[in-house]
């Protein structure tokens, strides 16, 4: 049975304390409490939260990577539960292996703790089955990246990228039957295990969401595949793009994708004409972006470790204009703070509307950031034992 209404699991958060310096209150005790706990991880203790220039106590100027370029304006993290982190990294782990993933594979996926990232990035949800929807597709959706898009190492391969993505669309929206030619194309869906993880996250999210909900996050997933297929015949030609043309295949294939699934995550339902009412997608699309553009930050070492670089924003910078990669750098933190900065006067003009789920949906756009933001500093696939953005070996396989 779906339940699809607000809940007593999911609300507890929302009904906490909210209003100007509680999220900024509230991350000064959690920090406290995690050092108290031991919880507190080396990222999070290298955070330093600069003064704010525009006042709003629920952002802050953050410290990232090694610390030496400009600090990155973003939403302050609303919840630290590790305990609830690590319960549903326990469950994804074990759904990985269900789903054909080895032992070795199961335990990488494990260390980079999507759980975690759910955890931070949905601080509106305390309830670990609602989590793992958000920790199973964001596995899998990053299963696929790595394996199919980006990882030479793991097989990616920008000839086989199409085909591939075109049973990855497959597994998540299959097709009605079509008499002898659905054998074999729901055997070879079987026998990958990106596609098992890919189809059963979606089978998963349907548990909970509405019809639309689910559509919503296919078609999100859909439109990343032909930026994804963008990169492949880049790669594939060697013709690199422009910073802008990349930035708009970035565009839609961001972290948006996975911010569809904040209101069936939170245990309500965003209205579809609300939802792609163009304020209200351009505000999503701003978070999902800036998003993105803190994972090339922090990937630019990762990237360019491999022997056929994928396209980052830092990079397309640094090659448009002859620069280093610290100028371009620099360009990107400042590119990404001014899209948080229109993100932020966004949100508050549409806090003039008087809907519930469209303030709850916005103020989980703005908490998706800051936990994501969280999550990229203090993830050891984003750098190495120095704290720099190195690559190492936290892929997932
Ligand atoms: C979670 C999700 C929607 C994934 C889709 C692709 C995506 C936006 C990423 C995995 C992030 O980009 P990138 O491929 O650069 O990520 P890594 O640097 O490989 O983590």
């Amino acid at each position: 049975m779906k339940d699809t209404n607000l809940d007593n699991t999911s609300t507890t958060f929302l009904f906490g304390p909210t209003g100007l310096g509680t999220s900024a209150a509230r991350f000064v005790s959690e920090i406290a409490k995690a050092a108290r706990t031991d919880n507190l991880d080396s990222g999070l203790l290298q955070t330093d939260l600069a003064s704010v220039g525009d006042c709003d106590p629920a952002y802050a100027e953050r410290a990232w990577g090694d610390g030496t370029a400009s600090p990155l304006y973003c939403p302050i993290p609303e919840r630290f539960n590790e305990p609830l982190a690590d319960e549903v990294d326990d469950r994804l782990a074990d759904w990985a292996l269900e789903c054909g993933f080895d032992e070795d594979e199961a335990q990488k996926i494990r260390k980079v703790r999507f759980g975690r990232l759910v955890m931070l990035a949905h601080p509106d949800c305390d309830d670990p089955s609602r989590l793992l929807i958000g920790a199973k597709l964001n596995m899998a959706w990053w299963a696929a990246d790595d394996y199919y898009a980006d990882d030479t190492e793991l097989g990616a391969d920008p000839k086989l990228l199409p085909p591939r993505l075109l049973l990855a669309m497959t597994a998540m929206d299959p097709p009605p039957p079509a008499g002898e030619f659905t054998t074999p194309l729901e055997e070879a869906i079987a026998e990958e295990r990106v596609l098992v993880a890919l189809g059963r996250g979606i089978d998963y999210l349907g548990q909970y969401a509405t019809p639309e909900q689910v559509q919503r996050t296919c078609y999100a997933t859909f439109s990343m595949f032909v930026s994804w297929s963008a990169y492949a015949a880049w790669r594939y030609t060697g013709e690199y793009p422009p910073a802008w043309k990349y930035l708009a295949a970035r565009q839609h294939d961001s972290f948006y994708t996975s911010m569809t699934l904040i209101d069936p995550i939170g245990g309500y339902v965003l209205p579809p004409d609300i939802f792609f009412d163009s304020r209200v997608r351009h505000a999503a699309f701003l978070a999902g972006t800036a998003v993105v553009l803190v994972n090339d930050l922090l990937s630019v070492a990762k990237d360019l470790a491999d022997e056929q670089p994928p396209v980052n924003m830092v990079l397309q910078i640094a090659a448009d204009r002859g620069c280093s990669i610290e100028e371009a750098t620099e360009i990107t933190v400042k590119f990404h703070n001014d899209l948080v900065h229109d993100f932020r006067e966004r949100h508050q003009k549409l806090q003039a509307l008087p809907n519930v789920e469209l303030q709850r949906f916005l103020r989980g756009l703005r908490g998706w950031m800051g936990g994501a933001f969280e999550w990229h500093n203090s993830n050891p696939r984003y750098k190495n034992s120095n704290g720099a953005s190195q690559p190492d070996s936290q892929s997932l396989a």
